[in-house]
């Protein structure tokens, strides 16, 4: 957690609960059937002893007790004594009949607002983290968003469901205590001499299981990040015959995972152990005591009102039942306290304001050929280091034009800057003059097909990989697209043609065919402005030089936009600008550069000297 998120921890408790809440406000006709059922569930605890202390107390005497409850179930009951008896059984049945369906619906109750409640969270935090811009994503790991996505997401619920447990649970235990006190003051209070311990065990076993599990749950994500590194990096430690130095470091892992589980279970086991032992010990208190009560009460100096068996089977069943309550009671503080951590990352993410968004007033602005300016760009991925100064370039529709430099001269963060990924800190990118921050996000990046250095391949099929920007393309269209990147041979060739599934990666590709393809979903995509960063760099000759005709045939009826530091792939472009520490040094064509600028006649000599160039076919348009 960051220092922002401890900010927010410290100050904005109330909001929070406010805010969890809020995720079930529509569902509250479910939540009052819910609190209803526990009701019906906790009444059928309260009773459940009740026959029997009535049969006890009431029909196997020859002084039948009349307390104000004894009479109630009495009234239900026939006179004879058989039918008492009938009947009690039978009522004993209903309230378990009940209970076991109160508490089944609450159940399915409870998995219905979690699951849904949580869904609700999930998908505001999703929508949130696709609209977040780069710079949020690259600031931190990936596995922080996915567990606020699948475990923090519970948080919101988790809070809810404690508030109403803790509710049920508090006026559980005075009801019980009220009935207590009625039948008996001081063995109430022998009763609750247990009290205190059952506290203590719930919340020390309480903090310790929770401590645990979590220990063991990280050492089990570390597990898996371990195997899932191990299994990345299998070329490399067979090529290097590391196998012995990562099955260590496996064995490692693995020992700390048994170890982390056997101090887990160590405190699981040794809780229900001091549970029995407490309530043990409770029972003894209450039949000790309880029994010389009832002793005194029935035999020894009898009194009307007095203790009764069926008084001391209602207190070793409320003895039993004082557990989960106390437990609720207990644990209060921690587990709400874990939950609202949970709901706290998830909010702040939610909060995190959107650098890159729509203006209220944004602009809708339709795909087609457009003008593309810089106009005086300067950029930095952090307030204090710039990477592009004062970028100044007009780009016409239907021009070919190539960035080239050196690299980490800035060329792709130019190109990030187009489709908005970030904001230039000075100056504006624009679009037949309208500054890019005033179009609307949707219709700015529709003008663009965009293929990066190493574009990301779906575990899907080829087809669905290549229409990927455009779903509904044709058999025939994806086929054009695919020939025009110089595709079409290699996925002839695949087992299933277009069907072939392509694993996590693209990894049963080459480099070069899943370039290839990249640029084939560029290609299928309508938008006006072509943008390709570095799309020859896996390629072979033959095959950079069909992209550059590629390329060549598109110029005029779209923009193209490449940037490479092979400047065999710029050589016809209309017009190049040669990128130097963030700035534009020199620009014009490749015969014009030549002459004029050292920076591109230097680059073109290395080039020239460390391969020959591909054969070069002069196009037409
Ligand atoms: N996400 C990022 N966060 C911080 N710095 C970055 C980020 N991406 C790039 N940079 C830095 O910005 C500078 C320009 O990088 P950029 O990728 O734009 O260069 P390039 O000219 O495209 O390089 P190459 O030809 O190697 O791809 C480099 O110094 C790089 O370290």
């Amino acid at each position: 957690m960051n220092g922002n998120e401890d900010r927010l921890r410290a100050s904005d408790k109330r909001t929070v609960y406010e805010r969890a809440f809020s995720y079930f406000s529509h569902d509250w006709p479910w939540i009052a059937l819910l609190v209803a059922l526990i009701g019906v569930s906790v009444g059928v605890g309260l009773f459940e002893a009740w026959p029997l202390a009535i049969l006890v107390d009431s029909i196997l005497t020859h002084d039948p007790k009349e307390g104000w409850l004894h009479g109630y179930f009495l009234a239900l009951l026939p006179a004879d004594k058989p039918g008492q008896i009938i009947g009690l059984v039978l009522i004993g049945l209903c309230l378990q009949i009940v209970g076991y369906c109160a508490w089944l619906a609450r159940m399915m109750i409870n998995y219905y607002l979690n699951y849904w409640g949580t869904t609700r969270v999930r998908a505001d935090l999703f929508a949130k983290l696709q609209r977040l811009d780069l710079a949020y994503h690259q600031s931190r790991p990936q596995g922080d968003s996915i567990y606020r996505l699948t475990t923090d997401a519970f948080g919101p619920w988790g809070i809810v469901d404690i508030m109403i447990g803790t509710a049920v649970a508090a006026v559980t235990f005075t009801v019980m205590t009220a009935i207590m006190l009625s039948r008996n003051v001081g063995l109430t209070f022998a009763a609750y001499s247990v009290a205190p311990f059952i506290l203590w065990s719930n919340w020390r076993f309480g903090m310790r299981i929770h401590q645990r599990a979590l220990e063991s749950k990280q050492i089990d994500a570390d597990l898996t990040a371990h195997i899932q590194q191990a299994m990345t990096r299998l070329p490399l430690s067979q090529t290097f015959r590391r196998e012995p130095f990562e099955f260590q470091r496996f064995a490692q892992a693995v020992g700390r995972s048994v170890t982390g589980l056997l101090r887990l279970n160590w405190q699981e086991q040794l809780y229900p152990l001091a549970r029995d032992t407490i309530l043990s010990l409770g029972s003894a208190i209450i039949l000790g005591y309880g029994g010389w009560l009832v002793y005194r009460d029935q035999f020894l100096s009898p009194v009307a009102d007095g203790m009764t068996v069926g008084a001391l089977i209602i207190f070793m069943d409320y003895l039993r039942k004082l557990w989960d309550p106390l437990k609720w009671l207990a644990e209060f503080f921690s587990k709400i306290r874990t939950f609202e951590a949970a709901a706290r990352r998830v909010f702040f993410v939610l909060d995190e304001p959107e650098a890159i968004r729509d203006k209220p007033n944004a602009r809708a602005l339709p795909p087609r050929p457009r003008r593309l300016a810089f106009d005086d760009v300067s950029f930095g991925y952090g307030p204090d280091r710039n990477v592009l100064f004062d970028v100044d370039a007009a780009i016409a529709p239907g021009e070919m034009v190539g960035f080239v430099g050196p690299s980490g001269t800035g060329k792709s963060s130019l190109l990030k800057l187009m489709l908005r990924f970030h904001d230039p800190s000075a100056g504006a990118v624009r679009l037949d003059s309208v500054d890019i921050r005033d179009v609307r996000l949707k219709d700015l990046r529709a003008h663009f097909a965009f293929v990066r250095q190493e574009d990301l391949m779906l575990p899907t099929s080829v087809a669905e990989n290549i229409a990927y920007g455009h779903p509904a393309a044709t058999k025939e269209e994806i086929d054009a697209a695919a020939a025009l990147a110089g595709a079409s041979d290699f996925i002839r060739d695949q087992p299933k043609g277009y069907d072939t599934i392509l694993s996590e990666g693209g990894a049963n590709l080459s480099g070069g065919q899943r370039q290839r393809l990249a640029i084939a979903r560029a290609l299928l995509s309508e938008a006006p402005i072509l943008v390709l960063d570095e799309p020859t760099s896996a390629l072979d000759p033959p095959n950079e030089q069909l992209l550059i005709e590629t390329l060549h045939r598109l110029k005029r009826r779209r923009t193209i936009v490449l940037v490479t530091h092979r400047l065999h792939s710029v050589v016809e472009c209309d017009r190049i600008f040669v990128m130097e520490a963030g700035r534009i040094v020199a620009r014009g064509t490749h015969e014009t550069l030549l002459r004029q600028s050292k920076a591109y006649a230097s680059l073109w000599r290395v080039e020239q000297s460390e391969e020959p160039p591909p054969p070069r076919q002069r196009r037409s348009a």
